[in-house]
């Protein structure tokens, strides 16, 4: 759409104190980075074969679905050239740099997103060398997917039901779905669109059970599709999100495969059926992990993209004067409608710095892991925990704040405030639910409070526990050191309020899981626990007042800077130009429903009731 930039972003723009650009290089590390990103972007975002005539939202389920498994190929195969280098541009700091303009591609989610994003990186993590040289070639025939949730058990992993048997006269595993609530349930791709699949079951051998571990099983032929003898496999129906990534259903009825398709880097099990325990219990946990891990990035992202939109069009949008005489202002212009979108803009900045310090802390974890040194995961998983479930759950509220802060036009589909909520808060339940994770970590820090309360040795990321125990935090200061020692107050404080429950509950004669299950409320809320008091709370609140009115002047820069392209943002709202009105009406005038001047409908059902004396 050609035209004039609106004139207030215009003025935005120019009033703008830093170098929009410095900013840009910050975010993507280094300017180097940002030169490749938009190569990317301008080579993906031109081949035509990606555009839609017709909105997405005016598809039908199936239809959405076999757009996006079009696109999806298209995709795939530039992800491939830019892996084996045919496409010059390699080398991103995280992989959701790659991935995100994905986002606008299919305005949905890529229904290969877990072939590439979980599949291939369980079976590098996961698999044996000799696996790995077998399953990852370039020119595989396998679509695969991650099969774990059940109909019957998502967070409680080890009430999976799925079994694999070993047959040691065969060689094989046989892999069987027990019962209704045994089938799995969720896993992305497997409706219609994965031949293969990594199936986490429980491992049985010779009659004993040694827990969960994954298995490669072909579901589909390569060659028809059609499922496979003993495979019952099936789409789960549509959802508020997620609705191009044929979730599946999957049942196994004595499904054989072969002993060596058990992924056998860290675990063996041998020819005479001799089981070789991994160095650790949990590391076919890994995937989950490094999943947690990279989401931090992508909600990141998630609410850079809808602080743009809502901070262009609140420059754009004009309602109410301040004073009454005066003309009506920008939306942007109220401290209020402030409030609601800096919050968004700084949170993506923290989780953006977060998540790539944890993407490092997770390569250099597990290069230790690789050298048989475990000493870390347990830190690193109650961090991965805890920072999925706070990112995830202030991404989707933010995004929904965001989308308040439009009006009703952010409730206009055409917004993509919608689309970009619905795609956030799935991320609140998937790859460990909220609560659940959360109470990972509880776990974790009622651990060392133990050991603080019975005067053990800490370490030193656990000193602060002591300190709080011998009063030895200093007045509450209003500086950023001020704020870490405020919050680490607030985990001791209510580390111990928890753990003071739970210990009450055992003196009262409960078993620790039934103790630990009454202060669960306690174990994943926290409170004000700092020596900050009222006087400081009001200094705090007139500096954020004023620090509002700082960014005010830079907020549209601030957006700008995220240097997300249209192509991308796919939003009426919050387009480079700001010309909202006209991009919201070109956008209505795709509606169906204005096809026919007069829709059909008037004839068979409006016009006998309306005319019915008439006629
Ligand atoms: C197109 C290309 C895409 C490419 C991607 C690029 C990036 C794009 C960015 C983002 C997009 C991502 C989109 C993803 C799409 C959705 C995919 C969704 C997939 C799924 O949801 S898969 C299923 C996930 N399921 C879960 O997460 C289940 C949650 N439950 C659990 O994890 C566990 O059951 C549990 C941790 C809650 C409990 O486990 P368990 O009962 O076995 O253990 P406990 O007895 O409680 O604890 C025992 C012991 O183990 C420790 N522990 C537990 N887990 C781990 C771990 N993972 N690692 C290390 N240690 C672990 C636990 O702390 C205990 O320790 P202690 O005994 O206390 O010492
Ligand atoms: C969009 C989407 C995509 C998905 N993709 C995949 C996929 O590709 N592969 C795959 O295998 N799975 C996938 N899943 C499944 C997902 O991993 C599970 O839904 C998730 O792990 C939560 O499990 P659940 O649904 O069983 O919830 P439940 O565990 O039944 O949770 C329901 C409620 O019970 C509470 N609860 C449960 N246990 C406890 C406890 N111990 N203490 C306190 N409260 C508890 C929870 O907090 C929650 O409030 C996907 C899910 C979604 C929504």
């Amino acid at each position: 759409m050609g035209g004039r930039v609106n004139e207030d972003l215009i003025k935005e723009r120019r009033k703008c104190t830093f170098d929009i650009k410095e900013l840009t290089h910050i975010i993507d590390c280094g300017e180097e980075n940002t030169i490749k990103r938009k190569q990317i972007d301008n080579y993906i975002l031109n081949i035509k074969e990606l555009w839609d005539d017709v909105p997405e939202e005016y598809l039908s389920h199936k239809e959405r679905y076999e757009n996006a498994i079009k696109k999806a190929f298209i995709v795939l195969k530039v992800l491939r050239q830019l892996h084996t280098g045919n496409i010059q541009i390699t080398d991103h700091r995280t992989p959701t740099n790659v991935y995100s303009i994905q986002d606008g591609i299919f305005r949905n989610v890529n229904p290969l997103l877990i072939h590439i994003g979980l599949f291939w990186s369980t079976i590098a993590a996961q698999a044996s060398t000799e696996q790995q040289a077998e399953w990852l070639q370039p020119d595989s025939s396998m679509i695969g997917t991650y099969v774990q949730t059940e109909l019957g058990h998502g967070s409680f992993i080890r009430g999976i039901e799925t079994t694999a048997t070993y047959d040691s006269t065969t060689d094989e595993f046989i892999l069987h779905t027990p019962r209704l609530s045994a089938y799995k349930w969720w896993p992305g791709g497997l409706g219609n669109t994965a031949n293969a699949c990594l199936v986490m079951a429980q491992l049985y051998i010779n009659g004993t059970c040694h827990g969960l571990h994954i298995f490669l099983a072909q579901i589909r032929d390569f060659d028809t599709h059609k499922p496979l003898p003993g495979i019952k496999v099936g789409e789960i129906g549509p959802k508020m999100g997620f609705n191009t990534a044929d979730n599946g259903f999957l049942g196994f009825d004595n499904h054989r495969i072969p002993r060596t398709n058990m992924l056998m880097k860290n675990v063996q099990v041998l020819r005479d059926g001799t089981y070789v325990k991994p160095k650790h219990d949990k590391l076919t946990y890994g995937s989950m992990l490094l999943t947690r891990v990279t989401l931090i990035s992508d909600l990141a992202y998630q609410l850079s993209k809808a602080a743009t939109i809502a901070v262009r069009y609140s420059a754009v949008r004009r309602q109410s004067p301040i004073k009454s005489n005066e003309p009506e202002r920008q939306i942007l212009d109220f401290v209020s409608q402030q409030h609601k979108l800096f919050i968004t803009i700084a949170s993506s900045h923290v989780y953006r710095v977060v998540g790539l310090w944890m993407w490092n802390s997770h390569k250099r974890v597990t290069a230790d892991i690789h050298e048989g040194n475990m000493g870390q995961l347990p830190e690193l998983h109650a961090l991965a925990c805890c920072l999925k479930a706070i990112s995830s759950r202030d991404a989707s509220a933010l995004v929904e704040q965001c989308r308040l802060a439009c009006g009703g036009h952010g409730y206009m589909m055409a917004s993509n405030l919608p689309q970009i909520y619905a795609y956030t808060t799935a991320a609140v339940t998937y790859e460990g639910e909220y609560t659940v994770l959360l109470l990972q970590t509880a776990r974790y820090l009622v651990k060392f409070w133990r050991l603080a309360a019975e005067h053990k040795p800490l370490p030193q990321n656990f000193a602060y526990f002591e300190d709080y125990i011998k009063k030895n935090f200093e007045q509450w200061r209003n500086s950023p050191e001020g704020i870490i020692e405020g919050f680490k107050a607030i985990v001791a404080g209510k580390t111990k309020a928890a753990y003071d429950t739970l210990q009450c509950n055992l003196r009262n004669g409960r078993e620790f899981e039934e103790a630990w299950n009454m202060a669960s409320v306690q174990l994943t809320n926290a409170s004000e626990y700092s020596t900050i008091s009222r006087n400081d709370i009001e200094a705090l609140q007139s500096r954020y007042e004023e620090l509002l009115a700082l960014i005010r002047p830079n907020a549209v820069g601030l957006v700008d800077a995220f240097d997300i392209r249209d192509e991308v943002l796919c939003s009426t709202l919050g387009a480079y130009d700001g010309r909202v009105y006209e991009r919201m009406m070109e956008e209505a005038s795709k509606s169906p429903l204005n096809e026919d001047v007069v829709n059909e409908s008037f004839h068979k059902y409006i016009r006998p009731v309306t005319m019915k004396n008439k006629l």
